[in-house]
């Protein structure tokens, strides 16, 4: 190699080397025969406070990985670099300061003749915004799941959620022979209520329904979701007809207790409730429409036999 070769040489590592040392990726490479760094880009210290000198081994770079990231990241890498195959993975690094920096490695692996790795060389990226902001998406679509099951107005839950929770208990009893109970609670002359006091107390008041019925569900079981207007229902596993009747007096109880006034009618004029309840142990030839839809005529019965009360049979 002439002088003027060398010259244009050293030139050109030294462009390089200013390049690959003023982006935001950090370069490195790591000899694959020693494990060791041969390189490591100084913009390392800035983004995680470790001095370039200070990653000498394969060691340096797992240790300075999170717990719960450091095993299937270095087995990942190190089963990719064995088969020769580029890849890439996303971990949290610990910071000299102790804490964590979400970090994207993009490895190659140089290969020799025979195949077998030689060197990886890899860019390290600064992922920890891209992760804040996955995370808050993550947060944000988790809300909005968790508000698309839930009545805007009393807060408990809606009909989509008791269509999807419905069907999944009605399996469990079916295989387990187990009762599944269903009760339909409606405020009786609510319509006069609302004439009476106005729309926006009726809103109130079906929120205090709602918080006085809630005292009743037992465990996470148990499913209270407002179907509609002024009718809620509870949905019981495993509870027999016994405990369902138990319980819809117990929520024609706790409204009593709530003392809602209804100057128009009612007992006592007070606000109350009607009740229907149907018990079964699913069968194949059920369905849980029909199941529902049985509750539900037993409430309008109630209704008829002149309301604050509950009806389970017929
Ligand atoms: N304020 C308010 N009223 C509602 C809401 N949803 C339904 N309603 C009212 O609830 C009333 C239900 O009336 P009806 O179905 O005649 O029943 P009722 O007056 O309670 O009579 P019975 O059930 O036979 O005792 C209607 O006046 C609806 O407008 C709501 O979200 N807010």
């Amino acid at each position: 190699m002439t002088t003027t070769e060398q010259a244009i040489l050293t030139e050109d590592f030294g462009v390089y080397k200013t390049l690959l040392e003023s982006t935001r990726a950090i370069p490195w490479k790591i000899d694959w025969a020693t494990l060791r760094f041969a390189y490591i880009g100084p913009q390392i210290e800035e983004l995680l406070g470790w001095s370039p000198q200070s990653w000498q081994t394969v060691q340096d770079w797992a240790d300075r990985m999170h717990p719960e990231d450091r095993e299937w990241v270095f087995n990942f890498c190190v089963s990719q670099s064995q088969a020769g195959i580029d890849h890439e993975a996303d971990y949290r690094a610990l910071r000299k300061d102790g804490e964590f920096t979400w970090i994207r490695d993009v490895v190659h692996v140089v290969r020799n003749d025979d195949g077998t790795p030689n060197a990886l060389i890899g860019f390290m990226f600064d992922i920890s915004e891209r992760k804040r902001t996955e995370e808050k998406l993550l947060n944000m679509q988790r809300e909005l799941e968790e508000l698309s099951f839930k009545d805007g107005l009393t807060g408990v839950a809606n009909r989509r959620r008791f269509d999807a929770v419905v069907d999944l208990r009605w399996r469990e009893a079916r295989d387990a022979r187990q009762p599944l109970s269903v009760v339909v609670l409606d405020i009786d002359y609510f319509k006069q209520y609302n004439d009476h006091y106005g729309h926006l107390e009726g809103d109130e008041c079906l929120k205090r329904v709602a918080r006085a019925l809630a005292g009743i569900v037992r465990s996470g079981d148990d499913l209270l979701c407002r179907f509609g207007g002024e009718e809620f229902v509870l949905l019981l596993p495993n509870t027999d007809a016994a405990a369902a009747m138990a319980l819809a007096w117990r929520c024609l109880d706790l409204v009593d207790k709530a003392l809602i006034p209804h100057a128009g009618v009612g007992h006592d004029k007070r606000l109350t409730l009607s009740a229907g309840v149907n018990t079964l142990v699913p069968g194949e030839g059920d369905a849980v429409l029909p199941f529902i839809g049985v509750a539900d005529s037993r409430l309008y019965k109630a209704k008829e036999r002149g309301r604050h009360r509950v009806v389970a049979e017929g």
